[in-house]
């Protein structure tokens, strides 16, 4: 898809990189020649992924919950012992549980929010001050999700994905002056290890809801991401591109 070289050497960390999405922005960081650190919680299961991707170049796992600001601080060490350096973030560990709002317990609330709102930030802001505010340079790109209508039926994360979009905007403009881009990928319907815990009844037909009448390739979103997080896309930042067959502008919003 691209030139061979295009990230050769680029020390790259992607969260939640052991499984699905993460794992394939990963694999294609790999083939087109960067060092990759991958992050999850489940160690296991991460060490085994980083095994596999190390076949295609240098990969290395380092477990962690983005949740908590002493794993976060821990993947920033061990990094920066083993490359010294970082230069692109890719936030892409998060999830979520489909519930009707009225029934969200405030320890569900704040599952969802914790993750996928506070765990970008404490990962963006401890790599910013560990890596890309000294090394005037750097890039950041967050996987958010398709809320550009309201997120029926997750509103927890429709919500922590809608303050991420900000952080994106604000930081693209507050970080500019220390060379840090910053850009969101909102993808609409993924097929990946993700869609594992929505009920197959409510998958089923889904594509008919897409105007491309598909759902989207784990490929297709790692392309973008290595758009966005190559040379290519130097003068684009604060943007959030949805990556959704056309599904936030047309038919029904699905709801649980
Ligand atoms: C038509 C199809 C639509 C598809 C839309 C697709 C759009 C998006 C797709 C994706 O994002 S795919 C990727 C999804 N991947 C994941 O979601 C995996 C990761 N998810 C999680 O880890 C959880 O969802 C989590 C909530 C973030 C887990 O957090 P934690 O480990 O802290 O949870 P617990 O300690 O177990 O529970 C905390 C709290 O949350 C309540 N809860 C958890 N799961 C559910 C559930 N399925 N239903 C209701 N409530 C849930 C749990 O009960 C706890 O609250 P209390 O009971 O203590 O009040
Ligand atoms: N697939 C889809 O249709 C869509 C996906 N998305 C989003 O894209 C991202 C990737 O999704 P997808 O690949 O489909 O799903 P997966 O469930 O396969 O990926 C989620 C990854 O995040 C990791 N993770 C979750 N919570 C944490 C945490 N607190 N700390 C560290 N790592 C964590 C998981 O690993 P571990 O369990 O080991 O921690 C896992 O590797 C997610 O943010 C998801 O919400 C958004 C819209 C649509």
């Amino acid at each position: 898809m691209f030139i061979k070289d295009l990230l050769k050497d680029k020390v790259i960390l992607v969260t939640g990189g052991r499984s699905g999405i993460g794992y394939q922005i990963a694999r294609s960081c790999l083939l087109y020649g960067a060092v990759v650190y991958i992050t999850s919680r489940k160690e296991e299961k991460l060490k085994a992924a980083a095994k596999k991707l190390k076949e295609l170049g240098p990969c290395y796992a380092i477990a962690g919950d983005i949740r908590a600001v002493e794993q976060v601080q821990n993947v920033a060490e061990h990094i920066k012992a083993l490359s010294g350096r970082l230069d692109i973030l890719v936030n892409n560990a998060g999830g979520q549980f489909p519930a009707p709002a009225q029934d969200i317990s405030p320890n569900g609330w704040n599952a969802v929010i914790n993750n996928n709102l506070n765990g970008t930030w404490y990962m963006t802001q401890i790599m910013a001050k560990e890596f890309f505010i000294p090394q005037q340079s750097g890039s950041i790109i967050n996987i958010i999700a398709n809320m550009f209508r309201g997120f029926p039926g997750m509103v927890h994360t429709g919500a922590a994905r809608a303050g991420v979009d900000n952080i994106t905007k604000t930081l693209a403009v507050e970080w500019s002056r220390f060379n840090i881009r910053i850009n969101a990928i909102a993808p609409g319907i993924i097929q990946s290890t993700g869609l594992e815990q929505y009920p197959p009844e409510l998958l089923k037909d889904v594509s008919d809801r897409i105007p491309l009448k598909r759902l989207g390739t784990t490929k297709e979103v790692a392309d973008l991401a290595v758009f966005l997080m190559s040379p290519m896309a130097n003068f684009i930042t604060g943007e959030t591109i949805y990556i959704d067959g056309g599904q936030r502008l047309w038919g029904d919003v699905f709801e649980f």
